[in-house]
């Protein structure tokens, strides 16, 4: 199942620095880990803003869930959600 997500960042303004380095490095490793394992299909920066839209890959809404709330900056992101499925007049024969 393919699923739209906006991420937005919102860390606190008096965050110790060390603790919001810490935790960004982490996320990158997270990240770029589910890109190469392929559940991550895509992450863009929405320019302009700390916010990314990105597009999964998982079996369910529950490994949705359980992926978006194992990220480290899990606690300070607002997050959408949307359900996708396939355009009727998609020219694309698969999912990608
Ligand atoms: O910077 C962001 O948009 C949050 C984020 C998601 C994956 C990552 O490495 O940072």
């Amino acid at each position: 199942m393919l699923f739209h997500v906006k991420m937005t960042v919102k860390l606190p303004l008096d965050m110790d620095p060390a603790l919001a380095t810490r935790l960004k490095a982490d996320e990158k490793e997270l990240a770029q880990r589910l890109q190469r394992e392929g559940s991550w299909r895509h992450l863009w920066r929405i320019a302009g803003h700390y916010a990314n839209y990105s597009v999964f890959d998982l079996p369910s809404v529950e490994a949705l869930h359980d992926t978006l709330m194992q990220l480290p900056l899990f606690p300070y992101m607002d997050i959408e959600v949307a359900g996708l499925c396939r355009h009727p007049s998609s020219i694309h024969s698969d999912d990608r």
